[in-house]
């Protein structure tokens, strides 16, 4: 089969797909037309809401027709819903969300990248089950236990940094982006896995394949959203080797992307199997003490979400290919949200040197009550006001996920705090049905944004208001966040296991780069684009890729 005759064959698919779809439309009314919403093209909301560009369409959605939205799903979707009402937020996170569940294509889509069925994968009863033995694997005991690990890695960081700058003319930049991507995927390596992927040294071939199939793999899976309804399938095909033979085929298939997408997926995998038998290896010969003598001793999550398995109740252990999986979503949630918003912190302080000199201060007078060269403990980071307020003002209004969407999987009415106004009969409602098969898509920016909820300086950065009002909202309304009232690490029973990780990881990198370093603009303009995560880019150098240049003063 010539490449063109691929290409032809998914137009073709593609064509029946929309006339179908159309035929189907004309046919049926929108449930949702009294709800205010933004115009949409001929093909839907969908190329809006993923424009790379389109940040303020997330973020004017509140402004411009309340806290629910319909979006129209032109002649390819049905129409969809936009949610960042607190009362309708907590429905759909927490009270109903049993019945509001992550997309099938999705599931499809991380049973196949985490090879088998981890937390990112199932629904349900069986969620719950992953939920129940990863989540003690976050608690602060264990914090305490991951700082001296965390310690080793930025340190590395930070004489890398040395390295970088040492001796270089004044006005010299440094890409901050790719060392605290280099930082963010070492944590998980090391405090996650016991293991290194070597990320600092520039020659480090297991920094260089992981970091393009754990970056590239996501990507890759959007080249191929036409087959992703097919991807919950695929996955189940059983057994295992016979699936592989399978895909073992795209090899002869003339169109990279498929090929490419197995490629990133299968060289992540060796990792976690060659981890998980050797902690096998270690049970069967030496029994549970075994499992310590490791780089870690045993504290990395890995081995801790293993041995929480070994000693659970028969009811309640996970397969060994679960475990696997679920460690696979742990190093795949800990990457880019992280090594993003460390670009973010860096980029904002850059750009406010008192903001930075007082937060220096802070850091500085915690350590001064230390002994020579120790470091502040997971607590002693804990109790840093102004750090504190900092991260909470910037995960509030640059949160690094700008929405997720579920599915609904029956008609069920939800609440809404603020009333949506009939636009054609001009009435308020205080509810909405939400019919079977709709996505909604919970706008957690939008909510994180929100002048009604937050007050009229809800845009600005303002980390004060943590300080004066510990972050109050009008009217004390209540979001359903996990996190400091807001949507960043979304709510209920899905919401983000390692954010106490993630907290760690950046109240640590921040303590020591500001003790070390001044950061000073490149005078470059970055702009934040949408993506899979919110993405930093050059303006004018696009095509380059990614990146943070800052300037990088040593201090003495
Ligand atoms: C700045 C850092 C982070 C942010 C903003 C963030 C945000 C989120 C959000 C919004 C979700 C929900 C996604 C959805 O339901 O579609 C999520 C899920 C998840 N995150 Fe994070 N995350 C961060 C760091 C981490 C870290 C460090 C880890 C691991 C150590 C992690 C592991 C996970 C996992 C495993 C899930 C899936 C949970 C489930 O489906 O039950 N994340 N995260």
């Amino acid at each position: 089969m010539t490449s063109s005759s691929v290409y032809s064959a998914l137009g073709l698919g593609a064509f029946i797909v929309v006339v179908f779809r159309l035929l189907k439309k004309w046919r049926t009314k929108s449930p949702y037309e009294y709800i205010p919403g933004p115009t949409s093209s001929a093909l839907g909301y969908l190329l809006d809401m993923h424009n790379p560009d389109g940040l303020p369409w997330h973020f004017e959605m509140v402004k411009k027709y309340g806290h629910v939205a319909r979006l129209q799903g032109g002649a390819i979707m049905k129409d969809a819903l936009y949610v960042s009402d607190p009362a309708a937020l907590h429905a759909v996170l927490v009270r109903d969300q049993h019945i509001f569940l992550e997309s099938d294509e999705f599931a499809g889509l991380f049973g196949i990248i985490h090879h088998g069925d981890g937390v990112a994968s199932v629904a349900g009863a069986e969620h719950k089950r992953h939920r129940k033995l990863m989540d003690p694997v976050f608690n602060n005991h264990r914090m305490n236990k991951l700082t001296p690990l965390f310690y080793n890695v930025v340190h590395q960081l930070q004489s890398t940094l040395v390295q970088e700058v040492s001796g270089k003319a004044p006005g010299h930049t440094v890409d901050i982006l790719e060392l605290l991507t280099r930082t963010s995927l070492e944590m998980i390596a090391q405090a996650g896995l016991g293991h290194t992927f070597n990320s600092f040294d520039p020659q480090s071939k297991d920094y260089k394949d992981f970091h393009w199939a754990i970056t590239s793999v996501l990507p890759l899976a959007s080249g191929l959203f036409l087959f992703m309804p097919y991807f919950n399938s695929w996955r189940n095909i059983q057994p295992v080797w016979f699936r592989n033979l399978l895909s073992g085929a795209l090899a002869y298939v003339p169109w990279q992307t498929p090929w490419q997408f197995k490629k990133a997926v299968d060289a992540m995998w060796p990792i976690y199997r060659t981890l998980y038998a050797g902690k096998m290896t270690a049970l069967e010969e030496g029994g549970v003490e075994a499992l310590n003598n490791n780089p870690t001793g045993g504290e990395d999550l890995m081995t801790v979400l293993f041995k929480a398995n070994h000693e659970a109740p028969e009811a309640d252990k996970l397969s060994a290919d679960a475990i696997m999986a679920n460690v696979s979503s742990l190093v795949h949630g800990a990457q880019e949200t992280t090594s993003s918003i460390l670009a973010r912190f860096i980029d904002l302080l850059s750009q406010d040197q008192d903001l930075q000199t007082r937060m220096r201060a802070e850091i500085k007078e915690a350590t001064s009550k230390k002994g020579d060269g120790e470091d502040l403990t997971w607590s002693e980071l804990n109790s840093l006001p102004l750090m504190d307020a900092v991260i909470r003002e910037t995960f509030r209004v640059f949160s690094p996920v700008t929405f997720v969407w579920r599915q609904t999987i029956e008609d069920t009415v939800i609440p809404v705090h603020y009333p949506i106004r009939d636009q054609q009969t001009g009435l308020e409602r205080n509810e909405l049905l939400v019919h079977k098969g709709t996505f909604l898509y919970v706008g957690m920016s939008a909510a994180n944004k929100s002048e009604v909820i937050w007050g009229p300086d809800a845009e600005e950065f303002k980390p004060e208001r943590w300080l004066a009002k510990g972050g109050s909202t009008v009217d004390n309304t209540r979001l359903p966040g996990v996190y400091s009232n807001m949507m960043t690490f979304l709510g209920g029973q899905r919401a983000c296991p390692g954010m106490k990780f993630a907290l760690l990881e950046i109240k640590l990198v921040l303590s020591v780069l500001l003790q070390a370093f001044e950061f000073h603009p490149s005078g470059q303009t970055i702009d934040w684009r949408l993506g899979i995560t919110v993405t930093p880019y050059v303006r004018g150098q696009e095509k380059a890729g990614a990146q943070v240049p800052i300037q990088v003063k040593i201090l003495d």
